[in-house]
């Protein structure tokens, strides 16, 4: 379980971009974080692994406030929470395998680490995870040899192999179509329910955030202003979070989005016939 309580960074420019966020994620619970460009989405997933400093406020893992912590132990701790990246983060050159195993870094001691030698037990999760991300008969391929959505898959491997107590996942399918961001929101989805895990994703897409979250929190200028259920994400709401101008030109967006993906497909009909 997450729990951040009164979660607040102020940038050194004055910026304020998050203030008192309070909030608890328990076990198996995938929550999506949603909010206009600027809110503090991004801020909000590094604060809690601290890529960014908070300014105030605890991060409790567990029984743990990570907030708290001195660099070594922040460290060791770290390997707690996993990450899923919009740009994948992989080593390009090397292959899919060593990549999903680069996620046992944080276990291995430093000479293995340097030798890339993994333990046997390691390089069988590897193939599990692999096989469960539908990519076992691409463990030797060069991850710069594999499709976007390929790639995301190697990095939720990559996540996993890391045994992670909480996921926190920015923007995975911001790079992708969108017959393949649903199945790598699928993937997750799962993932997270097999595992229990906790999982926040930073995501833009609101159909999809609606599609596949079991709660969804939005943000408008560091604040929490929204925190439900999809089903409760009305209209009224999402105007509150993004502001009537915003909302409506995305709302326009989207149903030009789908109307372009019915075409393509109607035409693909066609063309099989
Ligand atoms: N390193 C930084 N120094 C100063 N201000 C920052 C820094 N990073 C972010 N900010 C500011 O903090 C606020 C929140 O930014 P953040 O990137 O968290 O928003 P976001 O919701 O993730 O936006 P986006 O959806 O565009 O990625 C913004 O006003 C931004 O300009």
């Amino acid at each position: 379980m997450l729990h951040l309580d009164g979660l607040s960074k102020t940038y050194a420019t004055g910026e304020a971009a998050l203030s008192d966020v309070t909030l608890t994620v328990p076990q198996g619970q995938i929550m999506g974080l949603i909010g206009p460009s600027g809110a503090g989405k991004s801020t909000l997933i590094r604060c809690i692994n601290r890529l960014v400093e908070p300014s105030s406020g605890k991060v409790i893992l567990g029984d743990v406030d990570l907030a708290r912590l001195g660099k070594a132990e922040l460290r060791r701790q770290r390997r707690r929470i996993g990450m899923i990246f919009q740009e994948y983060a992989l080593v390009e050159r090397l292959t899919v395998m060593e990549n999903v195993l680069s996620g046992r870094l944080g276990y291995v001691p430093f000479w293995r680490s340097l030798l890339r030698k993994y333990p046997a037990r390691d390089i069988q999760t590897a193939y599990r995870l692999l096989d469960r991300v539908g990519l076992m008969n691409r463990a030797d391929s060069r991850a710069d040899a594999l499709s976007g959505g390929q790639r995301q898959r190697v990095g939720i491997a990559r996540a996993l192999a890391q045994e992670p107590e909480l996921l926190l996942v920015d923007e995975p399918t911001a790079s992708l179509d969108p017959k393949t961001s649903r199945q790598i929101m699928r993937l997750i989805t799962e993932i997270c329910a097999e595992r229990g895990l906790p999982v926040i994703v930073n995501i833009h897409d609101v159909p999809l955030a609606q599609q596949f979250m079991q709660r969804i929190v939005g943000l408008r200028a560091g604040r929490i202003v929204f925190d439900g259920a999809p089903a409760d994400l009305t209209e009224a709401a999402l105007t509150e979070i993004y502001g009537a101008e915003d909302w409506n030109a995305m709302r326009q967006g989207d149903s030009e989005q789908a109307e372009a993906e019915a075409d393509a497909a109607r035409r693909l009909e066609a063309l099989a016939k």
